[in-house]
């Protein structure tokens, strides 16, 4: 399973590289970050996947949440995939921030012609770590997962619908109920079609509602000052659905913060340090 380096630096004693590999899965070149903390050389170490928003890259949650510092020190790696497959040559695949290139949602897309390439889920669940595990020093069975707005939708539904694949969880301003808002409406209608039924299973609040669980307590840290907070994310509906349901759930609630990457590295450590205590446990 080849991949090809692109780039590595030095960072807080350990390497933040980029990485690009031919994905079966997406059929095209996939990116990744990576950080590799200093003690990967003395064993395999656990693994944080961090899943970002709309618009974003592999690099942008490498290069501004901050995680390296503690991840370095807590001895965790830390996989920063890309949003999406690329340069798909899909007609309407481009030019729409809320859906296609940059906006895979983590999902399989069932409908042509999207469902030839974003396939995002079976990237982030089985693809990615396997290629990771053969080629790093990585304990696979040992990850958490992680992710922002879009990202934390991807988290919680992973998560959920993979029970035992992921020992942590955490998100921040996640989309919790994608069939109920637009950002979620408009994606699901075009990479899964109109079999409304069918989106409940990329839903975490349906999920949930089904009976999914999550072995844990899920962290989830929301800004009250986020422009996206009403029409899009919802936490309350989360925190219905969990309270209904019996599902552990830590909600907080950050005043004055907003979607950004400033609200992100504000949190980030309480994250690390959550992924850790279940990740360090043997
Ligand atoms: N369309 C707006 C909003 C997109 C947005 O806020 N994206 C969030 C994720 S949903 C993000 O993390 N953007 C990247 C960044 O802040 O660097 C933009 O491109 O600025």
């Amino acid at each position: 399973m080849p991949f090809e380096v692109l780039a590595e630096y030095r960072c807080h004693g350990g390497v933040q590289g980029f990485y690009r590999h031919r994905s079966v899965e997406t059929g095209g070149a996939m990116k990744f970050g990576l950080f590799q903390p200093p003690q990967i050389s003395a064993g395999k170490l656990p693994l944080l996947i961090f899943l970002a928003g709309l618009t974003c890259t592999e690099e942008t949650a490498a290069i501004k949440a901050g995680a390296q510092r503690l991840a370095a020190e807590l001895g965790l790696v830390l996989l920063t995939p890309d949003t999406s497959p690329r340069d798909t040559g899909i007609e309407g695949a481009t030019g729409d921030w809320e859906f296609g290139e940059g906006a895979g949602f983590y999902l399989d897309a069932a409908t042509a012609p999207f469902s030839k390439c974003f396939r995002m889920d079976a990237w982030i669940t089985r693809e990615l770590p396997t290629l990771i595990a053969a080629n790093f020093n990585v304990d696979i069975d040992r990850s958490g997962v992680c992710g922002h707005s879009m990202g934390g939708h991807g988290a919680l539904t992973l998560a959920l619908r993979n029970p035992g694949r992921y020992r942590s969880l955490s998100a921040f301003a996640p989309i919790v109920a994608p069939c109920q808002v637009p950002w979620g409406q408009k994606a699901f209608s075009r990479y899964l079609g109109n079999d409304r039924e069918a989106w409940k299973r990329h839903d975490s609040v349906e999920l949930i509602r089904s009976g999914q669980r999550f072995d844990g307590t899920i962290l989830v840290d929301q800004g009250d000052a986020d422009a996206f907070l009403e029409a899009q994310l919802r936490p309350e509906l989360l925190r219905q659905a969990c309270v209904e349901s019996g599902q552990p759930l830590t909600l907080r609630l950050q005043p004055g913060y907003d979607h950004s990457y400033w609200f992100i590295q504000s949190f980030i450590a309480d994250h690390l340090q959550h992924h850790a205590r279940a990740l360090l446990r043997n």
